[in-house]
């Protein structure tokens, strides 16, 4: 006999989106019943932004301890001990895992229910020996791995982001699978701690960049040392004499790759298959729950969908997305996602930032614009960091709207900032210039490209007459 619950809100899943959502709600005082299947901080804190920046971050310091010469430092080769590394990154997620856990929750209100999750009814879900009939629902249950149909894949073992973090040694021979934000990012982090890496793409590296920004990234894993296989398929997978064979398919040629392990990073399923989504009349595709631009259910209104199983690809997303649907659950006001106010980050060296439209987007939608750029070659502060490699493109739109952003280079996500917000506050290219930027700091590159937008005005024979005119009075 299961016991029944009925609380406001009832949120399924503990990674980014549903904390969001559970914690905010019980600040309000509102009673929520919380499920999670498996680790408190789904994806984040476990098997993603965490593990992998912190994996990012130790291959960083072999990194910069190769290229100490630059400095005129001179160091031996750096030694890698795995276990340590492993060590480090654990610990990490030892230390930020306090802030997701259950504990907390209990201790700000909230009932947390161990167990999966599934709907009943249009009002009801059933978890872990309770019933559950809330005011409001909001599924939170991210997403997993994607699997590409390959022949034979299902016969060898494979890593995918949900395993490799836990592994104390180094993979010899490394084969990513994917050259998308998960894909590149490991590939270079692995060959940097000194496997020896291949990395297949079906299309084109981070085929949602623009092509010079791509290039970047593809130019500086080659240079590690990264085969980079692009325009490439795997046609079947099998157990090789060093672990595993993989047959490819490239510009009609076959030719054969032996890994000694292999690392599946070809995108994301939402995690909708067990959650009863029919017995709810929850519509869903293969790319999640539909919502509304409310990030509500279309057809049913008492439940919402936020972070990966509605369409977001980041943890910021799925905070930005539990913040929103807030707004209607507890206040019953509006609320619509603004996609164009979301960052995106690819974790390489040179890292990858992006906010608004890319050059692509607005020649693919037709949209008016002008590509202001400038290098980082050009910036002092990274000539004495010697960290040149990358520039910033920035889209204006008619009188001085800003579309978007691109940033290439070391840290580029703390760069975007600025430009998330300029975006989110309809600044304008004026706006971005109206401010003193410190100096030597990257982050002028961003003020010198809104700059170059007023170039034209310098040189209009009117400005330039009024000035010469304005000199004769002294
Ligand atoms: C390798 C990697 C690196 C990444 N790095 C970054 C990064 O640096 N920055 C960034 O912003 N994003 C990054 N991402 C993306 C980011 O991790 C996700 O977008 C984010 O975690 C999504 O949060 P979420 O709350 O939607 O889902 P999740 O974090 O996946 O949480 C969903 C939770 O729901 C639970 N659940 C599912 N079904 C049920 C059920 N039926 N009952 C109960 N519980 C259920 C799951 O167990 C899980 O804990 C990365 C992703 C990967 C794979
Ligand atoms: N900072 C961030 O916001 C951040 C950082 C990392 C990851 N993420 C998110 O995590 C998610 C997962 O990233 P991802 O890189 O796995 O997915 P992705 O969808 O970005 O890229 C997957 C890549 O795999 C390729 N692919 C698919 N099947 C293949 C096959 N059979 N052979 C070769 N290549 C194949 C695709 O062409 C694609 O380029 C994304 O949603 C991403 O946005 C976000």
């Amino acid at each position: 006999m299961s016991k029944l619950l009925k609380p406001d809100l009832c949120v399924i899943g503990a990674g980014s989106g549903g904390l969001t959502v559970a914690a905010a709600a019980r600040a309000y005082g509102v009673s929520v019943v919380l499920i999670e299947q498996n680790k408190m901080g789904g994806n984040r804190l476990n098997y993603g932004c965490v593990p992998s920046k912190a994996l990012i971050a130790a291959a960083r310091q072999v990194h910069d301890i190769r290229q100490a010469n630059r400095f005129g430092i001179r160091t031996s080769a750096p030694e890698i001990d795995c276990r340590a590394v492993h060590k480090h990154i654990r610990g990490v997620i030892d230390t930020l895992a306090p802030n997701d856990s259950e504990q907390r929750l209990l201790q700000s209100g909230a009932q947390v229910i161990h167990a999966p999750a599934r709907f009943f009814g249009k009002d009801v879900i059933e978890a872990g020996g309770y019933t559950i009939k809330a005011r409001r629902f909001v599924v939170a249950s991210g997403s997993s791995p994607r699997v590409p149909p390959i022949p034979g894949l299902d016969k060898v073992d494979f890593l995918t982001n949900e395993t490799i973090f836990e592994r104390k040694d180094l993979p010899a021979k490394l084969v990513v699978l994917g050259g998308g934000s998960v894909g590149v990012a490991m590939a270079q982090a692995y060959q940097r701690l000194g496997s020896k890496v291949t990395l297949l793409e079906l299309g084109r590296i981070l085929y949602k960049q623009d092509l010079d920004v791509a290039d970047a990234v593809v130019s500086a894993l080659k240079s590690e040392g990264v085969d980079v296989r692009q325009n490439t398929s795997v046609t079947r997978v099998e157990k090789g004499d060093e672990g595993i064979r993989l047959h490819l398919e490239s510009a009609g040629k076959a030719s054969v790759l032996d890994g000694s392990h292999l690392l599946v990073a070809a995108g994301r399923i939402p995690n909708i298959s067990e959650l009863g989504l029919n017995a709810a009349g929850i519509a869903y595709s293969p790319d999640g729950i539909t919502v509304d631009e409310g990030l509500r259910s279309v057809t049913n209104s008492r439940v919402y969908a936020v972070g990966d199983v509605a369409g977001g690809h980041s943890t910021h997303a799925a905070n930005y997305h539990g913040g929103l649907v807030l707004r209607p659950i507890l206040f019953r006001l509006s609320a619509e996602v603004r996609h164009e106010i979301v960052p995106h980050v690819t974790y390489t060296d040179p890292e990858i930032a992006s906010v608004g439209m890319n050059e692509g987007e607005a020649r693919g939608r037709g949209i008016e614009h002008r590509v202001l750029r400038w290098n980082m070659a050009d910036n002092d502060r990274a000539q004495i960091e010697h960290e040149t490699n990358g520039f910033i493109k920035v889209l204006a739109g008619k009188n001085g709207a800003i579309l978007g952003a691109t940033i290439v280079g070391r840290n580029a996500a703390e760069l975007i900032h600025v430009w998330a917000l300029a975006l989110s506050k309809g600044l304008s290219l004026r706006d971005m210039t109206d401010y003193v930027a410190p100096y030597p700091t990257t982050g002028e590159i961003g003020k010198r490209a809104a700059v170059t937008y007023f170039q034209e005005m310098t040189r209009k024979p009117v400005l330039r007459g009024l000035l010469g005119g304005l000199r004769l009075f002294g």
